[in-house]
C-alpha cells in the first residue's frame, strides 16, 4: 500500500513541523491527504446511487461464506432480486450456495480486484462481512490486523470513491473491561483487549470519520453473539451457544469452554439479518448516529442449558474452561442497551430465549431426522 504509506509520511512531516500554537501545517497535511490517487477528494460529498437509476440496489457482500453472509444474501435476494445481490469470499462455495445466485471471488486485501468488481457490476451497496473473529484473531494477530484493518481501509476507499452505501458490522467485542457492562450504552469508554475489538473500534471510528469528512453513507450495527442453525460460527467467543445445540442433539452431552455464569448478549440470526436490512433501508434522517447497539437477549451457559433441558431433560453439560475465550467473555458487555436503535429506526427483536431454543431444536431435529432417513 505505497500510496497510504507516502501520505502517512506527508502527514507525519506536517504534524511534526506544526508550531506549538499553529494550525496551518495541519490544514495543509489534511488537504494533501485528501488528494489521494484513490480519488477521495477534499470537497467530495458522496451519496449512494439513487434507486431511480437501478430500481433496486446492487449489493456486494464480502466474506459472504461465513456464519452470516449466506443468510443475508437469501434475505436481500428475496427483497431486491436474485441477480442484484452478489456473494463473495476467498473460499470455494458449496454447491447449494454456488447455484443459488451470483458468487464471485473477492479478496478484500486486493484493492484493484475490489474496484473491478464494484465497477463491472455497478455495485451501489456494500455489506462488508469479511473479518477474523475474536478467538481466531487472538490466535493470529498479524492476519487479523491485516484483514480487519487494512482490508477495511480498502473497503472504505472503494465505498467513498464510488458513492456506495456501506454497512460494516461491529460487535459487543468493541467494548472492554473498563466499559460499563450491565448494560453497555452506545457511547461510552471503548478499550477492548482483543485485536478483533480494536479493529472494530477502528472500523466504527473510520466509518464515522468518512461519513463526516466525505459524506460516505456509512451504517454500522454492533451485533451481539449470533446463533444460527444452518451455518456454523467462524471462531468467536460466543460460539458455544451454537455448538451446544449440535452436540445436544447428536450426543446428549456438551462440554462448554466458558464458565457457567458467563453472561453475554445474544441474538437469533433472523433478527440480526432483519436488523441489517432495516438499518440499510432506513431513511438517512432517522439515523441520529451511524453506529448502533442492537440486542435481543442475554444469558449464561447455565441458563441456556436449563432452557434446553425443558425439552431434553437428559442433557449433560460439563465445563472445561478455555482461558483465552473466558478472559474475552469477562471483558465484554453482559447486557446491551439498544434503546437508540429502538427509538430512531424502530428496531424490535422477535426471538427471546424460549423461542430461540425451540426454533433451533425444531430446525436441527428435522435435519437430524432427515439425515437418519437417508
Ligand atoms: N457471527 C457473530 O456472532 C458476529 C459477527 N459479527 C461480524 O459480522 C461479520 C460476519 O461474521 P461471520 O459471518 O460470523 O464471520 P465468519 O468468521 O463466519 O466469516 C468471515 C468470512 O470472511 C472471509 N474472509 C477472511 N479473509 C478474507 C479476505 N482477505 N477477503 C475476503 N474474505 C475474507 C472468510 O473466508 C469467512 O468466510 C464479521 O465482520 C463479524 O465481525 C459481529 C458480531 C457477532
Ligand atoms: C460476538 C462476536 O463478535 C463474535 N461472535 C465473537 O464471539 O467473536
Amino acid at each position: 500500500m505505497p500510496v497510504f504509506r507516502n501520505l502517512t509520511k506527508v502527514a507525519k512531516q506536517a504534524l511534526l513541523s506544526t508550531p506549538v500554537c499553529g494550525c496551518q501545517p495541519l490544514t495543509v497535511a489534511v488537504r494533501t491527504i485528501s488528494f489521494s490517487p484513490r480519488q477521495v477528494t477534499s470537497d467530495a460529498s458522496f451519496h449512494s446511487v439513487s434507486f431511480s437509476e437501478t430500481d433496486h440496489p446492487k449489493v456486494l457482500i464480502t466474506g459472504g461464506l461465513g456464519q452470516l453472509g449466506v443468510g443475508l444474501a437469501k434475505l436481500l435476494r428475496k427483497r431486491f432480486g436474485k441477480n442484484n445481490v452478489i456473494l463473495s469470499d476467498i473460499r470455494k462455495p458449496p454447491n447449494n450456495v454456488f447455484h443459488s445466485g451470483p458468487f464471485i471471488y473477492s479478496d478484500i486485501l486486493d484493492y484493484k480486484n475490489l474496484r473491478e468488481i464494484v465497477v463491472n457490476n455497478r455495485i451501489t451497496w456494500l455489506v462488508h462481512y469479511s473479518a477474523l473473529l475474536s478467538a481466531v484473531g487472538e490466535a493470529n494477530v498479524a492476519l487479523a490486523r491485516s484483514v480487519n484493518i487494512t482490508g477495511l481501509h480498502n473497503i472504505l476507499d472503494i465505498a467513498a470513491e464510488h458513492g456506495l452505501r456501506l454497512f460494516v458490522p461491529s460487535t459487543i467485542g468493541a467494548f472492554g473491561p473498563s466499559s460499563p457492562r450491565n448494560p453497555t450504552p452506545d457511547v461510552c469508554v471503548q478499550r477492548p483487549r482483543t485485536i478483533y475489538g480494536v479493529s472494530k473500534v477502528h472500523a466504527e471510528l473510520m466509518g464515522e470519520y468518512y461519513h463526516h469528512r466525505y459524506g460516505l453513507d456509512f451504517r454500522c450495527l454492533r451485533y451481539p453473539g449470533i446463533i444460527s442453525a444452518d451455518s456454523m460460527p467462524g471462531g468467536g467467543t460466543t460460539d458455544y451457544a451454537v455448538q451446544i445445540f449440535h452436540d445436544a442433539i447428536k450426543t446428549g452431552k456438551f462440554e462448554c469452554n466458558l464458565r457457567p455464569d458467563s453472561r453475554l448478549p445474544m441474538m437469533y440470526i433472523d433478527d440480526c439479518l432483519r436488523a441489517t436490512l432495516e438499518v440499510l433501508e432506513a431513511p438517512a434522517d432517522t439515523l441520529s448516529m451511524r453506529t448502533y447497539n442492537i440486542n435481543a437477549m442475554s444469558f449464561t451457559p447455565e441458563e441456556l442449558a436449563q432452557e434446553l433441558r425443558k425439552q431434553m431433560p437428559e442433557l449433560e453439560v460439563t465445563y472445561n474452561i478455555d482461558p483465552v475465550r473466558q478472559a474475552i467473555a469477562d471483558s465484554w458487555p453482559m447486557d446491551f442497551d439498544d434503546s437508540n436503535a429502538r427509538n430512531d429506526w424502530g428496531w424490535k427483536h422477535d426471538y427471546d430465549l424460549p423461542e430461540l431454543v425451540q426454533t433451533m431444536l425444531n430446525y436441527l431435529g428435522v435435519e437430524t431426522c432427515m439425515a437418519h432417513a437417508n
